[in-house]
């Protein structure tokens, strides 16, 4: 049993396995087996969620398992109940519990402290470790590998951003550059912590402010809605800021066979055009199916 709470949780090798494993299973469905059979999964989300929930019921219903679904209402830390006592309880009936948290993100850490069931970071105010793993398994059935990769990131440095930087830091030769809108850029943190994969991997990680400065030849564009879930931005005119880092067909004229992933849900006409969205670089459904597999691929990394 173990916790994917962080994408720090995860060796290099872990890593290069779930997303190996997930690119299998996307292309051999039939290879999933049933290695979940006889458990049970719980799917708390605290806040809304299209791909994420879906993939890891799906996912789990795939790999022969049985779930139970509590809405952001249902469970008693509502009505008072601590965290620690929640975890503990569910614990002993539950083999993982895949779960997407509201403001704190220690809370997971806090439901994770026991030795029974595997905790799932199903989204976090300050990381989305699973959306990683479904950008890198779309990156390895696009090109085959991430080793070398350039990508090219625009928006703001949150949850995406930052699982986008905890991963690609480990790959020898990949490079990721972000543009953030000023005030808006990945944690000093997050920052750190990538730099130091990158320092040990070979990588290289580079944010500035500066939307017209981006490199020419990348292989990837990729960008995140302006309004991350559940939060608010205190500066009223905080669209004037993003408006510049909207990604258009203009950047393809520099990077002309760069694909375009999009962790969605999408605003068209706001972080993206949908020229660019719905255009023939763009693998962004493909990204979210991909969540399928990275989260099946998941849940047997947690459970072996
Ligand atoms: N693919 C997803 O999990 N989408 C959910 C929203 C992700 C986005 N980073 C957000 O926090 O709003």
């Amino acid at each position: 049993m173990r916790h994917l709470i962080s994408l720090d949780d995860l060796t290099d090798d872990d890593l290069r396995a779930i997303v190996r494993r997930a690119a299998q299973l996307a292309e051999r469905p039939r290879s999933a087996g049933t290695s979940l059979r006889g458990d049970v999964v719980g799917i708390h989300f605290r806040k809304t969620s299209t791909r994420t929930r879906t993939a890891f019921s799906a996912g789990a219903l795939r790999l022969g398992a049985q779930i139970i679904a509590y809405g952001p209402g249902d469970l008693q830390t509502n009505t008072g109940e601590t965290v620690e006592d929640t975890g503990r309880v569910l614990s002993s009936m539950l083999d993982v519990l895949v779960a997407r948290t509201a403001a704190d993100p220690a809370e997971l850490r806090t439901l994770a402290a026991q030795d029974r069931m595997a905790v799932i970071n199903a989204m976090s105010e300050d990381e989305h470790p699973t959306q990683a793993l479904a950008d890198l398994t779309t990156l390895v059935r696009r090109f085959g590998r991430v080793d070398g990769l350039r990508v090219l990131y625009l928006g703001e440095g949150n949850n995406s951003a930052a699982a986008l930087a905890l991963a690609l830091s480990r790959f020898p030769g990949a490079e990721l550059h972000l543009r953030t809108p000023p005030g808006y850029g990945l944690t000093a943190d997050v920052l750190a912590r990538a730099q130091a994969h990158a320092i040990r991997s070979g990588a290289s990680i580079v944010e500035h402010h500066d939307p017209d400065d981006v490199p020419d030849g990348v292989d990837v564009v990729y960008t995140t809605r302006w309004e991350t879930t559940g939060t608010s931005k205190p500066d009223p005119d905080w669209r004037k800021v993003f408006a510049p880092f909207q990604v258009t067909t203009q950047l393809w004229r520099t990077s002309p066979g760069a694909v375009f992933l999009h962790d969605l849900p999408a605003h068209r006409g706001e972080e993206v055009t949908a020229e660019v969205l719905d255009g023939p670089h763009s693998l962004a459904f493909a990204q979210a199916e991909n969540k399928l597999y990275s989260a099946m691929a998941a849940l047997e990394w947690c459970r072996s």
